[in-house]
Formats: C-alpha cells, structure tokens, sequence
C-alpha cells in the first residue's frame, strides 16, 4: 500500500500552517504553467503533510486566474494521496450560521472561465464526479472535529460561482431554493482536477456570511468576511492538526475509486492519442498511460 501523503490548500484567510513541522520550501515545476506558490512540504506528527495557498500570499491571485491545474498537478507531483481545502463559503440556510463547518458531499458548477479538465484533444477521460468528495477523507475530518470539539455539518452542496463578484440577491435566492447549502467561487475546478489525477478530494467549508438572501443581514461585505475568517482560520487549523495526529500512515483505498478514477476513464484509441499531451499528463495520468 502507498504511504499516505495529505494535501491542504488553504483559502482565503489561511496563508500558511503553522504546526508544519520541518517544513521545506519548494517551486515544483509543472507542464500546466505555475501553481499559485511553492509547496511547503513537511510533517505533522510524523505524517507527510504538503501546503499550497490557493491565493498565494497577500491573497494576489483572484478565483478565476488560480491555475486550479498547475495546483493539483504538483500536488500530485509531491505524492499527494489525499486532499482537503479549507475554504471561505456563504450560507444558504439560517442553521448554517456563520461559523459553522460543513463537510460539503455533492458540488454544482456555475463558474465558466475555468480551465477544469487535463484531458482533450489528443487524450479524451470521462471520469465520474457523481460522487465528488471521498466519503473516508470525510469521516476522517468529522472525527477530528469531534475530538477537537469542533462543530461540524456533515454534508451539504456547495454551489461554485465564477465570481468574483458576490451573488445577486436573484441568484442568491435561487440558490437557497434549489435548497443549495453553501457558496463559494474555488473548489470546484479542484475537486474535478483532483478526481481526474486520483487523489482522494474532501472540503471543508466554513461558513463567514449569509451571501445576500438573509432578510436580517446586510449584503456580504469583504470586511464582514474578514472578521469571521480569522477565528474560522483558527479553528481550522487545530482541526488539520488532529487530522494529521490521527490519520492512517497508509493511504486508504477508496471505497468509491477516487484513487483510481482512471482506470475506466480513457476513450482515445492509442493510435489516435497526441504524444506532447500525454507528456504533460505524466504525473497526474502517468498510472494508466504507462500501463
Ligand atoms: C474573500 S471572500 C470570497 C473568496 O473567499 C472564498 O475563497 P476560498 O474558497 O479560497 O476560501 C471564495 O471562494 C472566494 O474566492
Ligand atoms: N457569499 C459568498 N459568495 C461567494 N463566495 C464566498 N466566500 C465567502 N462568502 C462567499
């Protein structure tokens, strides 16, 4: 079995994690352009644990020029097995107040300038995204929460906007009556990347606002974000913390094949395939490509 390697990519609010222990620097190139920053690799508890920050330091990177490809890819590239984004999300619901944690298990997809796939021309894969969170990354994340006496939801829809505006109040109402739980403008491109290289995807989503729909608050503000960040962001790092402690040394297979996604994925004959893409998929495709 692999040693299992966690992932975090922090989002807004989270630019570091601090409790990394010996921890290096390191600008990993990739075929895919470049990744929003350096990984920070190093361990918690003796657990391999690698850092991006999604927004890169200073938060200079808006959601859609982050090179959701490039961060997955050198992800993978550091032997990531298994991924967790922490993020920033409004509310659709009055009990999900902010605050509030919620282990998202379904997505859906509103953004649409978003490079959100390795695979075309030259190299077509379909793979499955009914289920897009790995349950096991989930139970995980609820049992350290549990131990850290951390309130969490344990599933929701994550609804992911272009942005970077926030919603209209149209848009938000809309949303709260496809009975959606959350929004936010990031994880979707990555947890579809992530499915198309294996690694295993879970999200924590913590709620900083109520968007627009909330009849006894104001329109989300930035300023408003940034007061619920900085405890969320506290909190969460005690969270990866007790999930590192307590994680498994060994990647777990995934009971729903994240890990191996691929595996029926592939449609272009071989013939047909085009040798510079599949140089670029070496990393995230190199398991099945090679044979
Ligand atoms: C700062 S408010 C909007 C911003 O926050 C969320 O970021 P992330 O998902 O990286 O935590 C949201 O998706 C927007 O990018
Ligand atoms: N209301 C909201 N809409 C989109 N992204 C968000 N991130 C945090 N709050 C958000």
């Amino acid at each position: 079995m692999a040693k299992a390697v966690l992932g975090i990519i922090g989002g807004s609010g989270i630019y570091d994690l601090p409790g990394l222990e010996n921890v290096t620097e390191k600008r990993i190139e990739s075929p895919w352009g470049d990744p929003s920053g350096p990984l920070r690799i190093g361990e918690i508890a003796g657990l391999p644990v690698v850092f991006l920050s999604r927004h890169d330091a200073g938060h200079r990177l808006s959601p859609s020029d982050i090179n959701y490809r490039a961060n997955i890819d050198v992800m993978k590239r550091a032997g990531v097995t298994d991924l967790i984004s922490l993020s920033a999300c409004g509310s659709f619901k009055e009990e999900l107040a902010p605050g509030t944690f919620v282990l998202v298990d379904q997505f859906v997809d509103r953004t649409h300038k978003r490079e959100s796939s390795f695979f075309g021309t030259g190299c077509v894969a379909h793979v499955s995204m009914a289920h897009p969170v790995s349950p096991r990354l989930r139970i995980h994340i609820a049992e350290a929460a549990r131990a850290e006496d951390i309130a969490v939801v344990r599933d929701g829809t994550y609804v992911c906007m272009e942005g970077p505006q926030f919603s209209s109040y149209a848009e938000s109402m809309t949303y709260k009556q496809l009975g959606y739980s959350v929004i936010g403008m990031t994880n979707l491109p990555e947890a579809k990347l992530a499915r198309e290289a294996e690694i295993c995807y879970a999200t924590v989503a913590m709620v900083t606002d109520y968007d627009c729909w909330h009849p006894d608050h104001d329109a989300v503000t930035v300023q408003d974000i940034v007061k619920v960040l900085t405890e969320n962001a506290e909190k969460a790092k005690r969270l990866v913390g007790r999930l590192a402690r307590d994680f498994p040394r060994e990647h777990e297979p995934c009971p729903i094949g994240s890990d191996r996604a691929l595996d029926s994925a592939l449609i272009t004959a071989p013939a047909a395939r085009d040798p510079a893409l599949l140089a670029k998929l070496d990393a995230v495709a190199g398991r099945v490509l090679r044979g």
